[in-house]
C-alpha cells in the first residue's frame, strides 16, 4: 500500500458532482486540516483482505453462500468498550453458527461495526418543544444530545471516527483470531444467555449438536485450523465523502484504489443518485461494494447501477441490498431481480428487512415490529423461489445487548416496554434474543428453499 501525491487523485472525482447527506462544515478550513492528517493515517484495513470479502461475496453471487451482515444502525464513540464489541461479535458468532449448521450453508460474516458512525437522514433539522437544531447525523459529524452546541457539526470528529474504528477492529480481530472464535466456544458464546431466554435454550441444543459433530471429527483424526478462526469483516455506509476519500490509498500490488476504512462499503438509499457522488466515489475503489436499493427502485436503475459499479459484471463486486418493506417486497422485488438476472448480472441479492418497516409508536419511540421483519425475509424468499434465483443473505440492524427497541419476538417485546432500555442513537435494532430467533427461522426458510 503506498500513499503518494497520485494517492487520491483518482478517488477525488466525486468531488464537482452534487454529494448528498453531506454535513455543513462551519469551518472549511478546520475540514481541509483534518482530511490532510487523516491522509496521513495508516490504512485500517489491507486491499488483499478487500479482495477476499470480494472472492467471498464472488460465492453469494453465485448460490454457494449466505452473507450473514448485521450490527449497529449507529456506532456511537463511548461505545467501544470490550464488553460492548464482545456482545455484538458474539452475536453475530451465534447467529453464524445457527445459519451454517441449521441452514446447511457457508456463512460469510460481515460487520456493520469499526466506521458505521455517519447517519443519512429524512430531515435536516429536528423540532422539541419548539426548539429547532440540526438533525444528529451520527457521532462523525455531531453530537446526539439536544443542545445547539452538539449538534453543530465538528470535523475534528472525523478523527475519532478512525481512532473508535481502529479500536474497535483491533479488537475484531483479536477475538476472531486469538481463540474466542473457535468452534468449540459454541456454548461459551451462550453461557450468560442460556438461561434467561427461549431462544439461549434453543441455541444450546444446537451448540450440543455442533460439539458432537466436532468430537465425531476429533475422534476421526479430523481437527480443521479453519475451526479455531472465523473470517470476519467490517463494513459501513460510505457516507462522509471526505472521510472515506481521506482513507482512499494506491495499493502498491495492483496500482488500484481501495477505501481503506473498510472491507466493504455501501451507498445508502438516500445517495444512490445515478449522477452523484456517492455512487462515482464507488465506481472509483476496488472494494465489494453494496447499494440499498428501496420500494422505488427500477429496473433501469439498477440496470445502470451495475453498469456504473460492476462494468465487468464480476460475481461479488457489487451487492445490492433490497429494503422494500414487508408489504412491498412481494410486488416490487420480483421485475428487479428478473430483469437484472435477465441482463447476465451476477449481483449479490441480500435483504435488509429493517429499514422499510420503521413506524413511530404511540409513545414516541421509532421501532420495528419483529413479525414485519420476518415477513420481508419470508417475501424476499418467496420471490427468489419463484425466479429460481439466490436469496444471498440478511442485512440487520442488531446488538447484542438486551435493548428494547424493536417490539415482539420470541421472548416478547410490548409497546409498553419500549422505555425500558431504548438506547439506539438512530434506529431500533434488534436485540440478541430476536436476533437469535431470526437466525433460526432463516435457517428453516434457507433449508426449505
Ligand atoms: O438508519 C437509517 C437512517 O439514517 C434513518 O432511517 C433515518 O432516520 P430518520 O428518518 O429518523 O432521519
Ligand atoms: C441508512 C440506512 O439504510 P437506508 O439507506 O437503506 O435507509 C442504514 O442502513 O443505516
Amino acid at each position: 500500500m503506498t500513499v503518494n501525491a497520485e494517492t487520491h487523485t483518482g478517488g477525488h472525482t466525486w468531488k464537482s458532482l452534487p454529494a448528498a447527506q453531506q454535513p455543513d462544515w462551519p469551518d472549511q478550513a478546520a475540514l481541509r486540516e483534518v482530511i490532510a492528517e487523516l491522509e496521513s493515517y495508516p490504512p485500517l484495513v489491507f486491499a488483499g483482505e478487500c479482495d477476499q470479502l470480494r472472492e467471498r461475496l464472488g460465492a453469494v453471487a453465485r448460490g454457494e453462500a449466505f452473507l450473514l451482515q448485521g450490527g449497529d444502525c449507529a456506532e456511537a464513540f463511548d461505545a467501544v468498550g470490550a464488553d460492548q464489541i464482545r456482545n455484538k461479535l458474539k452475536t453475530l458468532l451465534q447467529m453464524g453458527a445457527v445459519l451454517t449448521y441449521a441452514g446447511e450453508v457457508p456463512v460469510v460474516k460481515v460487520g456493520r461495526i469499526a466506521g458505521q458512525y455517519s447517519k443519512p437522514r429524512s430531515k435536516p433539522t429536528e423540532t422539541r418543544d419548539g426548539v429547532t437544531l440540526p438533525s444528529y447525523r451520527g457521532d462523525s459529524v455531531n453530537g446526539f444530545e439536544f443542545t445547539e452546541k452538539a449538534r453543530i457539526p465538528d470535523p475534528q470528529r472525523l478523527k475519532r471516527m478512525y481512532q473508535a474504528s481502529a479500536s474497535t477492529l483491533n479488537l475484531v480481530r483479536a477475538f476472531t483470531t486469538g481463540g474466542y472464535a473457535d468452534l468449540r466456544q459454541v456454548h461459551a458464546w451462550n453461557q450468560d444467555f442460556v438461561k434467561s431466554s427461549p431462544a439461549g435454550q434453543r441455541y444450546e441444543a444446537l451448540a450440543r449438536e455442533i460439539d458432537r459433530a466436532l468430537n465425531f471429527m476429533n475422534a476421526c483424526g479430523v481437527d480443521p485450523e479453519e475451526f479455531k478462526t472465523v473470517e470476519f469483516y467490517a463494513s459501513h455506509e460510505a457516507l462522509i465523502l471526505d472521510y472515506e476519500s481521506a482513507l482512499t490509498r494506491t495499493d502498491s500490488r495492483t496500482g488500484e484504489l481501495y477505501d481503506v476504512s473498510g472491507h466493504m462499503v455501501w451507498i445508502g438509499e438516500r445517495t444512490r443518485q445515478l449522477d452523484g457522488a456517492h455512487v462515482e466515489f464507488a465506481a472509483r475503489i476496488r472494494n465489494p461494494v453494496g447499494v440499498k436499493l428501496g420500494p422505488t427502485t427500477t429496473p433501469e436503475e439498477a440496470l445502470a447501477l451495475i453498469e456504473r459499479i460492476d462494468p465487468g459484471r464480476e460475481p461479488g463486486r457489487l451487492t445490492f441490498i433490497t429494503r422494500m418493506g414487508a408489504d412491498k417486497i412481494r410486488d416490487k422485488l420480483p421485475d428487479l431481480v428478473e430483469k437484472v438476472t435477465a441482463s447476465g448480472a451476477q449481483v449479490a441479492w441480500i435483504c435488509d428487512p429493517m429499514h422499510g418497516n420503521t413506524f413511530e409508536a404511540a409513545s414516541g419511540h421509532k421501532t420495528r415490529r419483529f413479525d414485519d421483519v420476518l415477513d420481508e425475509v419470508k417475501g424476499f424468499f418467496e420471490v427468489h423461489k419463484a425466479l429460481g434465483t439466490h436469496p444471498g443473505g440478511i442485512h440487520m440492524e442488531l446488538t447484542g445487548d438486551d435493548v428494547t427497541e424493536c417490539v415482539g419476538g420470541g421472548d416478547e417485546i410490548f409497546v409498553d416496554d419500549l422505555h425500558q432500555r431504548y438506547e439506539t442513537a438512530c434506529d431500533p435494532r434488534l436485540n440478541r434474543s430476536q436476533s437469535l430467533d431470526l437466525a433460526f427461522l432463516v435457517a428453516e426458510m434457507y433449508r426449505d428453499q
